[in-house]
């Protein structure tokens, strides 16, 4: 006989994000792709984790780095940690995982990955990288291996294009689900362009969570010897 009574679902899964990043200092264009893969894939939390010692903007003596704009060190670990606890504290879905920072080494995808597997296991884990961060995924630490313990979720990002191209024939033999595309709302906001407004004494307002304007200021992150004082001027 028919019923009214809803059918009773199975209990699915716990679904974790997480947003893997360097955040120094963590800005708008985070928080979306967070935001928006949480909402696209019925996250029930996402988890931000600071790196502890990102060696692809490193050289090896710890003096500038990699990217030719970027004259500078990566700011210390447990600043970055902050700025991210301050950005996320709002939303009661987002938390902020001290792993990478306490792993002693660089900081490998890999690492950080089996860390939250042993932590969750029960969990079903998406990794949200952006477009200029899955170009280069061949060049991490064992990358081979990335795609067997979470799922990938590649979101858009303004100035990049989003493919899976170098990426197609290591995915034929996964499941097709392994790794997804997602267009976001373009925020063409950078933490290198955040860093030379804050050392030029430009306003990050709205870049970056006002928390974080003010953890900047108060901290004095990013100021060029030379410049003048920009602190926190208003809005
Ligand atoms: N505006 C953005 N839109 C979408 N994804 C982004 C955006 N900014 C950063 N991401 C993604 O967030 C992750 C962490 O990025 P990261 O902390 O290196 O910030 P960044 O702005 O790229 O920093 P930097 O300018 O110092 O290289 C990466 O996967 C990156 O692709
Ligand atoms: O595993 C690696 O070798 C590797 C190399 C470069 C970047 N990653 C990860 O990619 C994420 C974004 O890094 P970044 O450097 O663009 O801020 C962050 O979680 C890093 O740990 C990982």
């Amino acid at each position: 006989m028919a019923t009214d009574r809803p059918l009773q679902q199975q209990p699915r899964a716990r679904r974790i994000g997480i947003m893997g990043g360097t955040f120094d200092p963590i800005h708008n264009g985070h928080l979306v792709a967070a935001s928006e893969v949480g909402h696209r894939f019925s996250l029930d939390e996402v988890i931000f984790v600071p790196t502890g010692r990102p060696w692809q903007k490193l050289t090896d003596d710890d003096a500038p780095v990699a990217k030719a704009d970027q004259a500078r060190a990566v700011s210390p670990a447990e600043d970055r940690y902050l700025m991210t606890v301050i950005a996320t504290a709002s939303n009661p879905r987002f938390t902020v995982s001290r792993v990478d920072i306490e792993r002693e080494g660089d900081t490998y995808t890999v690492d950080t990955l089996r860390d939250l597997r042993r932590m969750h296991p029960e969990a079903e884990l998406y990794f949200i990288t952006g477009a200029d961060a899955l170009e280069s995924i061949l060049s991490w630490q064992d990358w081979e291996e990335l795609f067997e313990l979470a799922n990938f979720i590649g979101v858009s990002r303004p100035g990049y294009e989003l493919h899976v191209k170098h990426l197609a024939q290591h995915l034929e033999a996964l499941p097709p689900d392994t790794l997804q595309m997602l267009e976001i709302p373009a925020l063409a906001i950078s933490s290198t362009e955040c860093r030379a407004r804050a050392a030029r004494g430009r306003p990050v307002w709205y870049l970056v969570p006002d928390g974080v304007v003010q953890y900047i200021a108060k901290r004095k992150l990013y100021r060029s010897p030379r410049a003048s004082s920009p602190g926190v001027s208003a809005p």
